[in-house]
C-alpha cells in the first residue's frame, strides 16, 4: 500500500462523528504514515480549545485558522490528516485537499447523532436540536463531500479496525495515474 500510494497524503473529510480522527490513527499505524488531526493543530496553534475558538473569536476566525493549518500540512508528505467536517465549506481548501487522496466517511445521520449525543466538544452542535443542525449541516455540505477521491459508506456495525481495513482495500481502484 505505501508503494501504491507513493508518500501521497491521505484526507479525511466527512461529518462530525462519522469517525475521521478514531479512523485515521488506525490508518497510519497501518501503513506507517503520520497522523495529523487539523483541530488538534488548530488548538495548538490557537492555545485554546476548539469551543473557545468558536465562543471568543467566532466561526470565521476558526475557518481561517483551519486553512491556514491545511496549508502548512499539505506540503508534507506520507500523511493520514483527519480534517474538521468543515473544511469543506471553503473553496480554496480545495486546492490544498487535491494535493493529496480524498477519503469522504459517509454515515446516516442516526449513526452521528448517537454518537454525538453525550459530545460537548463540537460548538456548532450545542444547539436545541442536534438533529435538524446536523441534517441542514449535511444538506449544505453532501455536494462538496462528494467531490472526493473515495466515497466510503459506513454501517452502524462496522468498527473503526474494519474501516480502516474497508479504505485501504478501496485506494486501489483510485489511484491517480495507475
Ligand atoms: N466505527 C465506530 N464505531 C463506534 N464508534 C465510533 C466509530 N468511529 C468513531 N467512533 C466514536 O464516535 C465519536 C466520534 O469519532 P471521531 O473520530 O472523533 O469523529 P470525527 O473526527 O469524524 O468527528 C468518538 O467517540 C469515537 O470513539
Ligand atoms: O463540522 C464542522 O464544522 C466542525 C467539525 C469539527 O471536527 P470533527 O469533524 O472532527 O468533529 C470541528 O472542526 C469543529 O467543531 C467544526
Ligand atoms: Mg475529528
Amino acid at each position: 500500500m505505501t508503494n501504491l500510494l507513493k508518500g501521497v497524503n491521505l484526507y479525511l473529510i466527512g461529518m462530525m462523528g462519522v469517525g475521521k480522527t478514531t479512523v485515521g490513527k488506525l490508518l497510519a499505524e497501518k501503513i506507517g504514515y503520520r497522523f495529523i488531526d487539523t483541530d488538534e493543530l488548530i488548538t495548538k496553534v490557537a492555545g485554546k480549545s476548539i469551543n473557545e475558538i468558536f465562543a471568543q473569536n467566532g466561526e470565521t476566525e476558526f475557518r481561517q485558522l483551519e486553512s491556514n493549518v491545511l496549508a502548512q500540512v499539505c506540503s508534507y508528505t506520507k500523511l493520514i490528516i483527519a480534517t474538521g467536517g468543515g473544511i469543506v465549506t471553503q473553496q480554496y481548501n480545495w486546492s490544498y485537499l487535491h494535493h493529496g487522496l480524498i477519503v469522504w466517511l459517509d454515515a446516516p445521520i442516526p449513526i452521528l447523532l448517537e454518537r454525538l449525543a453525550e459530545d460537548h466538544t463540537r460548538p456548532l452542535l450545542q444547539d436545541s436540536d442536534p438533529e435538524a443542525k446536523l441534517r441542514n449541516l449535511l444538506e449544505q455540505r453532501q455536494p462538496l463531500y462528494s467531490q472526493a477521491d473515495l466515497h466510503i459508506t459506513i454501517q452502524a456495525t462496522e468498527t473503526p479496525e474494519e474501516i480502516a481495513t474497508h479504505i485501504l482495500k478501496t485506494i486501489p481502484n483510485v489511484i491517480k495515474g495507475e
